[in-house]
Formats: structure tokens, sequence, C-alpha cells
């Protein structure tokens, strides 16, 4: 495997709003952005290319992404590639990335999460695999987890009730939702992904949850309630995040962390964001 701190960096599909903001990071950052970019089979590809950062991107329809991956492969050696695409397409993508051999970073939530694990194993890939880029909201997840470990029950008898916030187009349940009910869980305060209560329509978000206006088409507002079998105890754990840049900077940090588990040729290969800020990866 070509050792590389600096790797170059692919993003699909820098057509979607988290795949360009990324694209925009990783130049930002200084790194070199590949121009080219997987992308849906929808009218985007019709323009041929996306501009990020004053950058040509080339846009690659789903059909000739084997042939253009073989010409990738050569020309990018130490190639990394992001995927911020969507639930229906993740499964699809990460087999291709996994049958490929090339490292990659999934943010994309949803689709069969089981059998997306299951192929970046069969692939024998690298890969960093997370529903939650952004370093405070991990932190917190990770807080979590260590709380669920240290003291597993600690709020049996409680109530979780869990609201999610998104953008309208935004079209699953998010995904760190259902990671943090997961650590709750074991916290003895189960719920099922399905008690999740998912908001999506502009007159709540800005009503009641204070969304601000401009970032109706942007925002990931999160609550998690837990209240005591008696109503006398509540505590309430929110992450309200507006905009996209906290989550394309961590990716970045991702990208750059598995990289850099590729050149030392680690032993474990599939790793989340918790692995890449206990590893001071973060930014
Ligand atoms: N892990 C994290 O921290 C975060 C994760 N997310 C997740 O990222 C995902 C994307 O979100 P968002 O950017 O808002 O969604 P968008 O709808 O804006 O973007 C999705 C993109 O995927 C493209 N696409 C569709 N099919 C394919 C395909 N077969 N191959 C490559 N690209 C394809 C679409 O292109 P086209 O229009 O041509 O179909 C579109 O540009 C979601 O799952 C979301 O939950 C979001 C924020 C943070
Ligand atoms: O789609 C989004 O926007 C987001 N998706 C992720 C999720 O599903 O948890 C992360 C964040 O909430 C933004």
């Amino acid at each position: 495997m070509a050792a590389s701190s600096s790797p170059p960096i692919m993003v699909n599909s820098c057509t979607g709003k988290m795949g360009h903001a990324t694209a925009e990071a990783v130049v930002r950052a200084g790194l070199q952005l590949v121009p080219v970019s997987f992308t849906g089979a929808s009218e985007a590809v019709a323009v041929g290319n996306v501009g990020v950062s004053g950058i040509p991107v080339e846009l690659v329809h789903p059909d000739e992404r084997q042939s253009a991956m073989q010409n990738l492969k050569a020309q990018y050696p130490g190639l990394v590639l992001i995927d911020f695409t969507l639930p229906s397409v993740v499964n699809d993508n990460v087999a291709f990335y996994a049958r490929n051999g090339i490292p990659f970073v999934v943010g994309t939530t949803g689709g069969d999460r089981e059998q997306l694990m299951q192929d970046a194993r069969a692939g024998n890939s690298y890969a960093v695999i997370a529903p939650q880029m952004g370093k405070q909201v991990v932190a917190f997840q990770a807080t979590l987890e260590l709380m669920a470990q240290q003291f597993p029950g600690a709020f049996a008898g409680y109530k979780l009730e869990v609201t999610e916030s998104h953008q309208r187009q935004k079209a699953d349940t998010s995904g760190t939702a259902k990671a943090v009910i997961a650590s709750i869980a074991k916290l003895g305060a189960p719920i099922s992904e399905d008690d999740i209560v998912k908001v999506r329509d502009a007159s709540t978000q800005t009503e009641r949850l204070g969304v601000p206006e401009e970032h109706l088409g942007g925002h990931a507002f999160h609550t998690y309630r837990l209240t005591s079998g008696d109503g006398d105890v509540e505590f309430v754990f929110q992450h309200n995040v507006c905009g996209r840049s906290i989550y394309a900077e961590g990716t970045v940090d991702a990208a750059l962390f598995l990289a850099k588990k590729v050149a030392e040729g680690s032993e474990q290969r599939i790793f989340d964001m918790i692995d890449v800020l206990k590893a001071g990866a973060m930014r």
C-alpha cells in the first residue's frame, strides 16, 4: 500500500450538500482533491462537472464508475474515497469500494448497516464508518458510551424521549440519534428506533425548536430527554448544529487518519469516529 500523510482525496458525490462541503474542506486543508466524483443518475450528470472552490470536478455516472476507477487507481496512488451519498445507494457504493480495494470514509447514514459492515470486512477494507463526523458530537457519543461501560443500567426505570430535526429533504431517521439510543439502552433506558421523533416541517423547526430561518436547509437539532419513573428527575442532552462545516472538517480528519493507518499497515482496518477522536486525530 502507498504510504501517504497527504493522500489524494475523492469525494462522492460533490453534487450533494455534504459532499460539496467536504470537498471544499479538502481544498481548504491544502490537500489534493481528485477532480472526479461519482454521482447519481439525476440531471446533475448532464452538466458534466461541478465547481468546488473554483476546481472543475468531473461527474461520473454510476454506469461508468468501474472504468473510471481503474484510471483513478493508476493516476492517484494512496487514494482515499469519501462517501456522502444516499441511504438508498450506500450499500452498493461500499460493496464497490471494497471490491476495488480502496480505503474509504463513509459518512452516509441509513441503508442496511449490518450488510455494510459485512461488505467492508469481506473486502478486508481500510475504512472509517460513522453517522456523525463532528468532533464535539463524537466526544459526546464517546462520553455516553464510556458512561454506559462504567455504569451500566444507571438510568434503569427512566423514560427516554428523542427528537431530531433536519432539513426537509433528509430521507432517513438520524444515524446519530440511532447510535446515541444504542448507548442509552446500555444505561438502562431502551427505546426502538421507530420511537425517535423526526421533525422535518419548517414551522415546528422555527417556532418550537428555535432553528434559525437561514438554517432550515441545513441543520441537525437533537434532544434526548430522560425522565425518572416518578417524574421527579429529568436529564436533557442536546446538540444543535447549524450548517455542515463541523462534519466536513471531521471527515477530512478521518481521511487523514485512515491514510496513516494504511501507511502503518494497521492490523485493525475498520474504525469509527470515536477511534479517530481517541487517536488525537481531530483538529
Ligand atoms: N456522518 C455525518 O457526520 C453526516 C452524515 N450525513 C449523511 O450524508 C448523506 C448525504 O447527505 P446530504 O449531502 O445532505 O444529501 P444530498 O441529497 O444533498 O446528496 C446526496 C448526493 O448523493 C448523490 N448520489 C445519488 N446516487 C449516487 C450514486 N449511486 N453514487 C454517487 N452519488 C450518488 C446524489 O446525486 P444526484 O443528485 O445526481 O442523484 C446527491 O448529490 C446522508 O445520509 C446524511 O445523513 C450528513 C451530514 C453529516
Ligand atoms: O443528514 C444530515 O444532515 C445529517 N445526518 C447525520 C445523521 O443522520 O445523524 C448527522 C447529522 O445529524 C446531519
